[in-house]
C-alpha cells in the first residue's frame, strides 16, 4: 500500500541520528523546549499557559517533539493532558506562550489549516459518522486535501472523479493498514468498538498527517487489543509519522513511547525516556498522591 505519510530516507535518518545524539531533556516547568529552532523538531510547546477562568489548566509548560518519535503525555486525572492536546490541535488558544509546528506558530490558525499543515487527531470518545460505511468515513478524512470545488463535485467533472477514485483506493489501503479492510462496506455503527477505534485512526491518517495525536486510544480495550494497538502505533511511526499519545494505560505508554512528559496540576513535573520517568520520585508521588519527599 502507499503508506499514510512517508518521509524521505534522508529525513528518517536525520531523525534517527538526532534521537541518538541529543541529550535527553529532563527537568521541570517552563525551560525553553529542547531543540527550539532545530529542523528535526516537529512540534514545540513553548511556555504555554492556559486558563479557564480561575483554573490554570496548563502552567508554563514547555516540551518538544522530534520527527519520527512516539511521544507520551501522561499525568493523573485533571493534570492538563487533554487541554495540552486541544491546544496542539487548535481547539484551544493558549492564554500565553507559543506552539510551533514545523517552525510555524499554530496559535491563531483555524482547525482546517492545522489539518492541512499536517496534524491529525483522534478523540477520547469515538466520533464517527455512524450511518456511513467504514470506507466512507475514511474518504471524508481524505477530503481535507481534495482540490475540486463544489461545482466540480456537483457536475462530476473529470478532476473530481479522478480524485474520488484515488481517494477510494487510498482509503481502502488505509483500512487494510489498520486491519479492518474486510469491514469496508459495513456502516460504522455496526462495527465492534475495537474496529471503530481503528477506523478513527484510519480516518485521521487519511489527512496524510506528519503528526498524529491519539487521545486515550486504548480506553476500553482488553489486553490483547492493547497489544495489537501497540503494534499498530509502531507501524504508524515506522511510516514516518510522529505520534503524540495520551494514555492512562502505563504498560502501553511505557512499552511504546520513546519519550514522555508528565503533567501534574497543569505543570510539567518530569520529562525523559520511559525508564527515567518511571523511576522519577516526583512522578511516583504524583501517581500515588503522596508528597515528593515521602515517596
Ligand atoms: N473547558 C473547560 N472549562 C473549565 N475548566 C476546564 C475545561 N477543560 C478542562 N478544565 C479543567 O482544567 C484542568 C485540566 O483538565 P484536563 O481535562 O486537561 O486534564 P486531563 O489530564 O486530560 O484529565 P483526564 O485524565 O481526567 O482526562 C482540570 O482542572 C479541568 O477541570
Amino acid at each position: 500500500m502507499s503508506e499514510p505519510h512517508i518521509e524521505t530516507p534522508q529525513e528518517m535518518d536525520a531523525a534517527n541520528a538526532r534521537r541518538v545524539d541529543l541529550p535527553i531533556p529532563t527537568g521541570k516547568g517552563g525551560s525553553t523546549p529542547a531543540g527550539a529552532g532545530d529542523p528535526n523538531v516537529l512540534l514545540e510547546v513553548d511556555h504555554v499557559t492556559l486558563r479557564f477562568g480561575g483554573v490554570v489548566a496548563l502552567n508554563d509548560v514547555s516540551f518538544s517533539l522530534r520527527k519520527g518519535e512516539i511521544f507520551g503525555l501522561i499525568g493523573p486525572n485533571g493534570a492538563g493532558k487533554t487541554t495540552c492536546f486541544n491546544a496542539t490541535t487548535g481547539v484551544y488558544r493558549p492564554t500565553s506562550g507559543t506552539i510551533r509546528f514545523k517552525g510555524e506558530p499554530l496559535v491563531g490558525k483555524k482547525k482546517h489549516e492545522i489539518t492541512r499543515a499536517g496534524i491529525a487527531r483522534t478523540f477520547q470518545n469515538v466520533r464517527l459518522f455512524p450511518e456511513m460505511t467504514a470506507l466512507e468515513n475514511v474518504m471524508v478524512g481524505m477530503d481535507a486535501h481534495h482540490k475540486t470545488s463544489v461545482i466540480g463535485a456537483l457536475f462530476r467533472l473529470p478532476r473530481h472523479l479522478r480524485e474520488e477514485r484515488t481517494g477510494r483506493e487510498r482509503s481502502m489501503e488505509l483500512l487494510r493498514f489498520v486491519g479492518i479492510d474486510k469491514r469496508a462496506g459495513e456502516v460504522s455503527r455496526n462495527l465492534s468498538y475495537g474496529e471503530q477505534r481503528r477506523l478513527e485512526i484510519a480516518r485521521a491518517l487519511a489527512t496524510s498527517p506528519t503528526l498524529l495525536c491519539l487521545d486515550e486510544p486504548a480506553a476500553g480495550f482488553n489486553p490483547a487489543e492493547k497489544e495489537e494497538l501497540l503494534q499498530l502505533i509502531r507501524k504508524i511511526r515506522d511510516t514516518g509519522v510522529t505520534v503524540l499519545l495520551i494514555e492512562h494505560d502505563m504498560r502501553l505508554v511505557m512499552g511504546v513511547t520513546d519519550r514522555i512528559v508528565v503533567l501534574e496540576f497543569g505543570k510539567k513535573i518530569a520529562e525523559g525516556t520511559p525508564a527515567e520517568v518511571r523511576d522519577n520520585p516526583a512522578v511516583i508521588a504524583a501517581y500515588l498522591g503522596v508528597p515528593t519527599d515521602a515517596a
